[in-house]
């Protein structure tokens, strides 16, 4: 932690109402790259949710009655101190969570980029006027903020996934609290002391950090001052939270697993196609969930393709995030890095290749080697299950019809990409998949502007972007008469 300059960002306890909170209790903050303790944080429990969203509803009024404007200007200076602290935000996310430095800078940047993005919007939460049917009556439509948002994020995007949720949902004029993945809290309670600094009131941006997933996010899911509830994570936990959702009808946004096919057809450019594949496999260590998890090749450039990827892939340099250069740091913990390993063994079992890599690297003991395997099919579980790892694994195709059977052959729908010259199948594919996101000839598809999210098992709702509003408001249809 001596690597970080402004201690000022290292907080041990969440952020409730405005203050810094104390707890006997506390649970340990571990580097993945080398298992070294980093910070004892202090446990928040379910009473703290309670404490956090009885804060968000009573900041609420003030919040939303704020001119959008006002709201703005916040959510700029929240913006510019995050940019004034990109390196230390980047040391700590990967102290943290293991990814590259770069790629950790990227985040910041990332994460950032949705805040200044609903910064705008705020500004543009235009209404509608309708023709009525009768010229007595006039329709008014109105958009108003939902109330307090609840939200919980996973350890992959430990700065992003808060900042592109918080950003839309106090940008629409709501008040947000949310509980960030027990390996990553660092980053959240960083996040809470530049929103702080940036003069956001008391009780409009809450952190909840605590080892008790299920009873803090029984209060997040279930209290009746809730009025919405965000996650990102696994589909298994995420149906089990739409589940407690429903008993009091909260709207609810879901950015579930992904299963993302990787196309590439015979008229690609194959370098093109190697290049973007790289990109969208072994970012974050294969950790995102729109990592390419099945790459299916047409028979014809099969081999060629898997030569240039297996010569991209050898020069991958796996090393602790901190260190220079590093583009492959560890897994998040043992748990995936055992199940990185049972996906890639079952598939060999099966019958698939192994081409390279194939086990834990000498890094340390949470880092896995680059792997690509082929020879996979779409009954391994491999192929039906999301990876969360840096293993390529190919499956071959003979036709363009075969090729989106395959790519939708799945419970997910998150993001989807594939490599082709032919207009009209470019066209024909893109139309064909059943997926929210669809990267053509692109192996990097997310950014503020765009909306995120998926279809299917992936989840519903729609982040960033002028959509992205959206699901942080009400419409409210003013019926004005006796005119
Ligand atoms: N869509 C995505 O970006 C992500 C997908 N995943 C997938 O999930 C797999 C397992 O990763 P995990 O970290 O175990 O994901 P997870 O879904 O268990 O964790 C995500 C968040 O949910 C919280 N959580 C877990 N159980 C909960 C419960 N019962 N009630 C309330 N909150 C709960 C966690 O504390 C964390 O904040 C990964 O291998 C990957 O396949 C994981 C993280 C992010
Ligand atoms: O959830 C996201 O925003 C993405 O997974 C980030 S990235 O992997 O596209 O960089």
């Amino acid at each position: 932690m001596q690597q970080i300059t402004c201690s000022a960002l290292i907080k041990h306890g969440s952020y409730i109402n405005g203050s810094w909170q104390q707890h006997d209790n506390r649970f340990d903050v571990v580097n993945p790259s080398n298992q070294q303790l980093l910070a004892k944080i202090a446990s928040a429990d379910a009473a703290d949710a309670e404490q956090a969203v009885l804060a968000a509803d009573q900041a609420f009024a003030g919040w939303s009655a704020k001119p959008a404007a006002e709201r703005s200007a916040l959510l700029q200076a929240w913006y510019q101190l995050i940019m004034q602290h990109q390196d230390d935000l980047a040391r700590l996310l990967t102290l943290e969570q293991g990814k590259p430095l770069s790629e950790a800078k990227g985040e910041i940047g990332y994460g950032a980029a949705y805040i200044q993005w609903f910064a705008e919007e705020a500004k543009r939460l235009y209404g509608d006027t309708i023709p009525a049917p009768s010229n007595d009556k006039r329709i008014i439509v109105q958009r108003q903020p939902v109330g307090v948002v609840a939200a919980i994020t996973p350890w992959n995007f430990p700065n992003a996934m808060i900042a592109r949720k918080a950003a839309a949902a106090l940008a629409a004029g709501c008040t947000f609290v949310v509980k960030p993945a027990q390996q990553t809290p660092l980053s959240a309670l960083a996040l809470a002391e530049l929103a702080h600094q940036a003069g956001i009131p008391p009780g409009v941006f809450n952190v909840v950090a605590g080892t008790d997933a299920k009873g803090i996010g029984e209060v997040l899911t279930r209290h009746a001052a809730v009025a919405k509830f965000s996650f990102t994570g696994s589909t298994a936990v995420g149906k089990q939270l739409l589940k407690q959702c429903a008993d009091g009808v909260k709207r609810v946004s879901m950015e579930l697993g992904g299963n993302a096919p990787f196309i590439v057809f015979d008229d690609a450019d194959l370098d093109a196609a190697v290049q973007g594949l790289m990109a969208a496999k072994f970012r974050n260590a294969g950790q995102t969930c729109v990592c390419a998890n099945r790459i299916l090749v047409q028979r014809s450039v099969y081999q060629a393709f898997a030569d240039k990827l297996a010569i991209a892939m050898t020069q991958l340099n796996v090393a602790d995030g901190l260190t220079d250069g590093s583009q492959i740091g560890p897994l998040i913990d043992d748990k995936a890095v055992a199940k990185v390993t049972q996906l890639q063994q079952s598939a060999l079992d099966g019958g698939a290749k192994l081409l390279l890599g194939g086990s834990r690297h000498s890094t340390g003991r949470q880092f896995f080697q680059p792997t690509l395997i082929s020879d996979v099919n779409a009954d391994m579980a491999i192929s039906k299950e999301e990876i969360f790892g840096p293993v390529a694994a190919l499956m071959a195709f003979d036709t363009e019809q075969q090729a989106i059977a395959l790519a939708n052959n799945t419970e997910y729908g998150l993001a989807a990409y594939f490599y082709s010259r032919d207009i009209g199948r470019v066209f024909r594919v893109a139309q064909a998949l059943q997926f929210g996101m669809v990267g053509i000839n692109e192996g990097i598809i997310s950014n503020a502007a765009a909306p995120f999210g998926g279809v299917k098992q992936s989840g519903y709702g729609r982040e960033g972007s002028k959509y992205g509003l959206d699901d942080y408001t009400d419409i409210k249809y003013l019926c004005l008469g006796g005119l």
